[in-house]
């Protein structure tokens, strides 16, 4: 899909802002605090349904206004165009595609946005619960019967901590069997995206880190050689004397390993930063390559951060996969050389106003 219009109304210091991207990379400069990062998370809004850097998402609302609202024109890779657009209050979220009320999950199928960031490279060594989310919207992307075993094995998982903490034992074993039957399959979900991943990953590793000495571990969040049934009965002690699962799905991570040594203890930030975007980078190249639905690729200040050589490599990537992009950096000169990029729009932003270059 390609966002061909972009209607911000009161993100942050953005008021009202309205713009015409280009279908393949968008070029976002502007001082310290003119807004640059609030136009890229409006977009983030508009594809996630909430802020990437804020969990109180009433606090990406412009200061004095009720609500925010953001919305596209887009076009979708089969040609058809449609109109999506959120309105959030602080309260409620409204979601509207093409004139119909509609549920999260619906925009995040339409516009799917992979962030890249400064904070990025924490995915290797901030907590789990961050590579699960990672691994989660790649899988809801890539396979469409994801969600609903995902809301089920969720469900069920509820329903037994709720069972735990009460101490009722006599429903447990039915939760038991929902959790190991929906937990299995979204284990098994896990496993065959870690699968098609990895290949696709060291490619991208290949090239941005010279490397192909990668490796990505996954761990279920339980012993795999017992079924999780087994496992959650045999834990019904422990999982009772504190109240809450010990294994499952929800405890599944995966770690990055560079010559047999964990990435995050032995690569530099600098390797550890372009280790993440590959990963990242990987996870739309997969995208593109399986569900033909190219998404939307949002950079917000990272290039200021990258040595000349990995600017370059990065913007001749970047060129190429057929994507929109949107990078955000205080000068143009940031973006490095611009020679071989060709049909980039350029939007300089200046105190929340955002005008073509
Ligand atoms: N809810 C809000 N309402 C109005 N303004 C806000 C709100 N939240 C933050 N701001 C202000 O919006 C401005 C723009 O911030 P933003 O992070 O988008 O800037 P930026 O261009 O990305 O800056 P930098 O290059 O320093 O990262 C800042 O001055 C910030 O204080």
């Amino acid at each position: 899909m390609t966002l061909l219009k972009l209607d911000v109304f009161s993100v942050r210091n953005i008021h009202s802002a309205s713009i015409q991207p280009a279908p393949t990379l968008n070029l976002i400069t502007g001082a310290n605090a003119s807004g640059k990062s609030s136009l890229l998370e409006a977009m983030f809004i508009l594809g996630r349904a909430r802020s990437f850097r804020t969990h109180h998402i009433k606090q990406a609302i412009s200061f004095d206004q009720p609500q925010l609202i953001v919305a596209a024109q887009l076009r979708h890779f089969n040609g058809s165009i449609s109109q999506i657009g959120i309105q959030i209050d602080g309260k409620q979220t409204e979601i509207r595609i093409d004139q119909e009320n509609r549920q999260k999950a619906d925009l995040a199928y339409v516009l799917p946005v992979q962030l890249i960031h400064p904070k990025s490279y924490r995915l290797l060594d901030a907590g789990p619960q961050n590579r699960r989310e990672f691994l989660d919207w790649g899988i809801f992307n890539h396979n469409k019967n994801f969600l609903t075993n995902w809301r089920k094995f969720s469900k069920a998982l509820q329903q037994r901590n709720a069972l735990l903490k009460s101490r009722q034992l006599r429903e447990i074993s039915a939760w038991d069997r929902e959790l190991a039957e929906y937990g299995s399959l979204v284990n098994d979900f896990r496993q065959d995206y870690i699968q098609a991943l990895q290949p696709v990953f060291l490619q991208m590793a290949g090239y941005f880190l010279d490397t192909t000495q990668i490796d990505l571990r996954f761990n279920a969040g339980w012993d795999e050689k017992q079924a999780l049934e087994q496992v959650l009965k045999a834990d019904l002690d422990k999982d009772l004397r504190y109240g809450f699962t010990h294994s499952g799905p929800h405890r599944a991570d995966f770690l990055t390993f560079h010559n047999h040594k964990l990435a995050k203890d032995y690569l530099s930030r600098g390797q550890q930063k372009l280790l993440v975007l590959a990963l990242l980078l990987s996870q739309v190249s997969l995208l593109n390559q399986e569900a033909q639905n190219n998404c939307c690729i949002l950079i917000d200040d990272l290039t200021a951060e990258l040595d000349t050589e990995n600017r370059a490599k990065l913007l001749k990537y970047l060129a190429g996969i057929g994507c929109q992009v949107f990078m955000t950096a205080t000068e143009l000169a940031d973006f490095g050389d611009l020679n071989g990029a060709e049909n980039y729009k350029v939007f300089h932003v200046e105190q929340g106003c955002i005008k073509p270059v």
